[in-house]
């Protein structure tokens, strides 16, 4: 069962993960996981900390030579800004001035209540989605695996603020990709981009910040990953999960799924057909997941965010004594949503990675192609997969 933890805080030394069940001999490189690190710190509406910042990942055990060993994969990523931050997160000697006035919108006062704390700064450091540089490592690891399956990703924004970005992206193509990667705030749509360049400065200008949308799509994904046999089996309850676990996300789509109550059956259904030997599908309203089982189809999930709660603007609050105050600002980014789009997709490649590995389990990367080498044979997607994963499978036995 592919699993991790991690730990470590905003302005702690680092970030650390330590990944179990990675197969061996997987090719890792450093730079492809190095690459996803640098696309998560761009993005129109970051504040001053991703100047700071050149995410890297340092690794420490369970690859060697270019290949994973089969053992633990423990990683990290240093935070430059720790210099800097060396007096106020000294484990040993308290720091005098205590934040004792909580942002509402972010984990301040309930971690301060449930945790019996007395600084909010004990808070702000583990909820701060510092995190997600080191689950995009993380994700970014299992990209090299997914790479065998020849998975490619697409994610972009499709809403900041009240701009959206209606355009629809059915097929993989690098032109498209391109396009988004060139975009500072992952756009597809130029006048759009425009609009939500304009719209974060003037927002940006007034104080206040943006919430918004991002689409991330997951194409060549193998059939039959989750199972319908359990509620925590199926594919959408741990995608959705996952999604929701990111900070900021208030909700999750997959597919049409907002849309659904709007569309009759007849038409919201994507119709089965036999063509050249295998099993095609005319549509995709469901996202890529029926019965909680993927069925081939592009995965298509969309991620909602609420708008970042640091806000510059002063507004009346109360402190932990309940007294009257004015508010208290912290460091913020105005508009994180590019941001969480690259999150996202490395989020989900963790998902189908790990889901990959339940249903074609092994210990190295030779048994896992075996194993999904023998159910491609009998269940084929009409993908085509090219030579190259047949050969792996087969040389491998
Ligand atoms: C990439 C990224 C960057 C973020 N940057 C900030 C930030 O600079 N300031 C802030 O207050 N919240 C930021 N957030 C959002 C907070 O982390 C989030 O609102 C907080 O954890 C509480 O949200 P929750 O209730 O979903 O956990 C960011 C989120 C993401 C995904
Ligand atoms: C550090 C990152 O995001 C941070 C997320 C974040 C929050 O409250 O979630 C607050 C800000 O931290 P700081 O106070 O240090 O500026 C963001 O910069 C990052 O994405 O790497």
């Amino acid at each position: 069962m592919l699993r991790f933890l991690d730990a470590g805080e905003s302005h702690g030394k680092m970030l650390v993960a330590i990944i179990e069940g990675f197969p061996s001999n997987v090719e890792i490189n450093i730079e492809n996981i190095n690459r996803q690190l640098a696309r998560r710190q761009r993005g129109y509406g970051r504040g001053g900390r991703m100047l700071i910042e050149n995410d890297k990942i340092e690794v420490i055990s369970g690859i060697r030579g270019g290949k994973t060993t089969g053992a633990p994969i423990c990683i990290a990523i240093h935070n430059k800004d720790y210099e800097n931050w060396k007096e106020i997160m000294d484990i040993e000697k308290e720091y005098k001035e205590k934040i004792i006035v909580p942002r509402p919108g972010h984990a301040d006062l309930n971690g301060i209540l449930k945790y019996n704390l007395d600084d909010i700064r004990n808070v702000i450091e583990r909820a701060s989605a510092r995190e997600t540089a080191i689950r995009v490592a993380v994700g970014a690891i299992c990209m090299e695996l997914l790479k065998i399956f020849h998975v490619k990703f697409i994610s972009r924004t499709v809403r900041i603020g009240n701009v959206a970005d209606d355009s629809i992206i059915e097929e993989y193509s690098d032109e498209i990709l391109n396009r988004i990667e060139k975009s500072p705030v992952r756009c597809l749509d130029k006048e759009k981009e425009q609009e939500m360049i304009n719209l974060i400065e003037n927002i940006k200008e007034a104080g206040d910040t943006l919430g918004g949308a991002v689409e991330v799509i997951a194409f060549n994904v193998p059939h039959g990953l989750g199972s319908y046999s359990f509620y925590d089996r199926r594919m959408d309850y741990m995608i959705s999960g996952a999604m929701m676990s990111i900070q900021g996300v208030k909700a999750v789509e997959i597919g049409d799924g907002f849309e659904a109550p709007n569309i009759l059956g007849s038409q919201f259904n994507d119709k089965i057909t036999y063509e050249g030997g295998s099993f095609k599908r005319k549509s995709n309203h469901l996202g890529g997941i029926e019965g909680g089982i993927t069925n081939g189809m592009p995965l298509v999930v969309r991620l909602y965010m609420k708008p970042i709660p640091s806000i510059r603007q002063e507004f009346e609050t109360v402190n932990l004594l309940g007294e009257k105050v004015k508010s208290r600002y912290e460091r913020s980014d105005v508009c994180a949503v590019p941001a969480l789009a690259v999150v996202a997709e490395n989020v989900l490649a963790f998902e189908i990675t790990k889901e990959i590995l339940n249903k074609f389990s092994g210990d190295s990367l030779e048994d896992v192609l075996n194993s999904f080498y023998h159910y491609y044979l009998r269940v084929d997607r009409g993908v085509d997969y090219g030579g190259n994963i047949i050969n792996s499978a087969v040389q491998g036995k």
